[in-house]
């Protein structure tokens, strides 16, 4: 338990971690530090903290404080807290880039007798703002620590306390390995999305043919619909790896195009067979890097209390549905709806009862 804790910037991922260790009662109390009042009264609104202030003295007697705030801006806000935090006092923050961020703050940390964290929750969307804020955002997420030698491990104990208490996998990496991973599997996923609406949206035809764009497009756009700000500071605060991640993904496009212009049938189909299969081994779960779930897929008819019967049959077999997502609905048609669930166990379970009680339904 710990006693007072403030979040500097109450937004999407500041907003849902106070949300989240309301839920599970892990601090005595949620301190909202921000500076517009307005967005603070929002965020006490809709239950993110407990109380809310404009003042940076308030981290004064809090036993830990998470800078929640852009990339950018996570340096210039610990210098400003620096003065007012007391010794022992354990200062983390969640910026989705972590060697520039590190490297600034241990020195302010050591001359001023406080530790400094660095942490990264893989989880999160392309929202932004306390409005979007889920106080389950961090369950079964994984959660980057990156110590360093010099980082106290009693400050490491109590972030990765802070980080578990709310549900989440605790990962400790460098600041530097932590920087490419992400550039690999979140910058670079960024960057391409962006490039492909900008391809589009610069043909002269984007509005006849937008409305076209079918799920695919959307799928591998939805990150680009992302704050701008906050992914200028996230790119360029990791430009080296950012930049050869870019490199790479230049590589294989050009790998791509010189086959097409072969016209070497075989070439395109091992190129694209080669990525079908990294990516069957990608977890299904989008939150972050997610445990492989079981999956199974239901088509049921398109009518009101269709979700409570199949929740009704799983419910009173004691199944527990660990992921939902309606997949498609046709008026008339009916919808197919995916179910996941931790155990293969209870996947099999669920095929059975529910093809039992005459719904159509299949492992995925
Ligand atoms: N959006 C996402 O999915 C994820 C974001 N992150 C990181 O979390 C941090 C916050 O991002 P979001 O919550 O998405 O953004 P957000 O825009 O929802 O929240 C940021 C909050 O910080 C406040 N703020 C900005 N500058 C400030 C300052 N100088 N002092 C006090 N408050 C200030 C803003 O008013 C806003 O309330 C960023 O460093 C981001 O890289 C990490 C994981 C996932
Ligand atoms: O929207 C998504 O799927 C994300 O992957 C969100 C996200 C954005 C930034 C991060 O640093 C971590 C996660």
């Amino acid at each position: 338990m710990f006693g007072r804790v403030a979040i500097i910037g109450v937004g999407l991922i500041g907003g849902s971690l106070g949300m989240a260790l309301k839920r599970v009662g892990l601090a005595e109390e949620v301190v909202g530090v921000g500076r517009s009042e307005e967005k603070l009264r929002l965020a006490l609104e809709v239950g993110a903290v407990d109380r809310v202030t404009t003042a940076l003295g308030a981290v004064a007697d809090a036993a830990l404080v998470v800078v929640a705030t852009p990339v950018g801006t996570v340096i210039p806000v610990v210098e400003a807290i620096a003065p007012y935090l007391r010794a022992g006092t354990v200062v983390t923050d969640v910026g989705s880039t972590k060697a520039a961020i590190v490297r600034a703050a241990e020195p302010i940390a050591r001359a001023r007798g406080f530790s400094f964290v660095g942490g990264h929750p893989m989880a999160g969307s392309e929202r932004t703002g306390v409005k979007s804020a889920d106080p389950y955002l961090f369950e079964n997420a994984y959660y980057i620590l990156t110590p360093t030698p010099a980082t106290e491990r009693d400050a490491v104990a109590k972030v990765r306390a802070l980080a578990s208490g709310i549900g989440a996998r605790v990962v400790e990496l460098s600041p530097e390995a932590h920087d490419f991973y992400v550039a690999a599997v979140s910058h670079l996923p960024h960057c391409a999305a962006a490039a492909l609406v900008n391809t589009i949206g610069a043909l002269p035809e984007r509005e006849a043919l937008l409305p076209l764009a079918a799920g695919g497009f959307r799928d591998t756009t939805r990150v680009a619909g992302g704050d701008p700000a906050l992914w200028r500071d996230i790119l360029l605060s990791n430009s080296g790896a950012v930049l050869t991640m870019i490199g790479r993904y230049r590589e294989s496009l050009s790998e791509l195009a010189a086959l097409i212009a072969a016209g070497d049938g075989a070439g395109v189909e091992g190129w694209l067979r080669r990525a079908q299969q990294v990516r069957r081994t990608v977890p299904a779960k989008s939150k972050g890097y997610l445990p492989e779930l079981y999956e199974i897929v239901v088509t049921v008819p398109d009518r009101p209390g269709v979700i409570a019967r199949l929740a009704g049959i799983l419910g009173d077999a004691g199944i527990n549905i660990s992921d939902i997502e309606i997949l498609r609905v046709r008026e008339g048609e009916g919808g197919t709806i995916r179910l996941g669930f931790a155990a293969a166990a209870d996947q099999e379970e669920a095929v059975r009862l529910l093809r039992a009680s005459g719904i159509e339904t299949r492992k995925r």
